[in-house]
């Protein structure tokens, strides 16, 4: 359960036998395919989740870039976001394990969403923790969750955030696994978390893979994916990392400035890749956003999805390598591409998607300001989510500050 010298299992002796059993059922069933798990779970994926997504060629990206642009769309499945992949994977092995209760966290509310969904179509009780403060900034996932059937249980210890959701959520799960599964929402966590959660979001590198080979009969110069926790990442990296001659580009997001005050506990940016340091969070060594006493700091983003102090460790391990560069956008840069790529494609993305289009124009528009264009001639860009969940906070940023907007706007 390493990745070097990145994950592991950094957790109290009381979650241990929690963990054993889930790293027992995660061999069996999604490395083995026992009792045809990953056979149903592919089944769902298509007639729930609406898998395979398009690889689809984006003609005034193209246009404006001056090579293939091709756009993996996350955001047409079920639910609006890659989130469904993991959330059905793990509440389906949750049945197979017997469990009768799955519980999860969320801060963007994107992940609740999607436990919730994968719940009521599985037929299983769901709770969801969400910082007090998540609640009232997400009101509409909150309304899908309560949809969905799932219960969400408000979290007010610390900041009332996900760092805290997640480990209130643990302990809900040391004290209940008997009856009781963990849907965790990224590559995070002790092992066997990340690698199951990979190997759930890899059915997106899986899909590119052959259609860029079909489609333009060779494998991508480049794959582009944002980075907040690193599952949307991970997925659309998966198949790719060990074909050598792809670039893989992990986009993190830069807040407002990369400038960080050690001395604030705040950081106004989200770019562990980029600034971070390492250490152990939420059970597994990686690099982390953390003060000279190596206390966590609060994270920043426009895009609530992306706003966590760390990052997966395996992720944190390639980058380590050099095998992905971790890249960043900052706030202004993230609202302007999610204007652009709506006016030019007709795409509205999710603010945490619009990350990667902010990095793909840095280096490749007409005023590209970052001079290494090492893109190459056919770039995927993983579209992660769709952005009807931000229009309303999106349109307010972008007139609070100086965003290029469409002319009928
Ligand atoms: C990205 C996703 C998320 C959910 N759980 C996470 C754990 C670690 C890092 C990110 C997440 C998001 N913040 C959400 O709440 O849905």
């Amino acid at each position: 359960g390493k990745f070097g010298e990145f994950g592991g299992q950094y957790v109290p002796e009381a979650l241990m036998p929690a963990i054993e059993e889930l790293e027992d059922a995660y061999e069996r069933y999604v490395l083995n395919n026992e009792d045809g798990f990953m056979d149903e779970f592919r089944t769902r994926l298509r007639d729930f989740g609406g898998r395979p997504t398009p690889l689809q060629r984006a003609d005034r990206l193209s246009e404006r870039y001056g090579r293939e642009v091709y756009l993996k769309r996350e955001d047409l499945v079920h639910g609006g976001a890659h989130k469904l992949n993991n959330a059905l994977g793990q509440v389906l092995l949750a049945k197979y394990m017997g469990k009768e209760r799955i519980i999860a966290e969320t801060g963007a509310g994107q992940h609740g969403t999607a436990t919730a969904m994968a719940c009521a179509h599985l037929d299983m009780p769901c709770e969801i923790y969400m910082g007090e403060r998540d609640i009232n900034r997400q009101r509409p996932n909150v309304f899908r969750m309560k949809l969905n059937g799932s219960e969400v249980n408000p979290v007010t210890v610390g900041r009332g955030t996900l760092k805290e959701a997640i480990s209130e959520t643990m302990r809900d799960w040391a004290t209940n696994v008997e009856d009781t599964h963990y849907v965790i929402g990224s590559v995070v966590g002790p092992h066997p978390f990340p690698s199951m959660v990979r190997d759930f979001q890899s059915v997106i590198s899986e899909e590119a893979r052959t259609q860029a080979q079909e489609k333009l009969g060779r494998l991508p110069d480049s794959v582009l994916a944002c980075a907040g926790g690193g599952s949307n990442t991970m997925g659309a990296f998966a198949e790719f990392v060990s074909d050598d001659e792809v670039g893989l580009y992990a986009v993190e997001a830069g807040g407002s400035t990369l400038e960080v005050d050690e001395d604030a506990g705040v950081a106004p940016n989200s770019a562990s890749l980029t600034t971070g340091s390492e250490g152990i969070l939420h059970g597994a060594r990686t690099t982390i956003l953390q003060d000279h006493d190596g206390q966590i700091m609060e994270s920043h983003s426009i895009s609530s999805g992306l706003d966590y102090a760390g990052v997966g460790p395996e992720l944190a391990h390639l980058v380590d390598i050099d095998r992905v560069t971790a890249v960043n956008v900052g706030d202004d840069d993230a609202l302007t591409a999610f204007h652009r790529l709506s006016q030019l494609e007709g795409i509205i993305p999710a603010l945490e998607t619009a990350h990667a289009f902010g990095y793909l124009e840095a280096v490749a528009g007409p005023d590209a300001t970052d001079e290494t264009d090492a893109l190459g001639e056919f770039v995927v860009v993983n579209v992660s989510g769709r952005g009807d969940k931000d229009l309303e906070s999106a349109i307010e940023e972008t007139y609070e500050r100086d965003i290029d907007i469409a002319p009928n706007m």
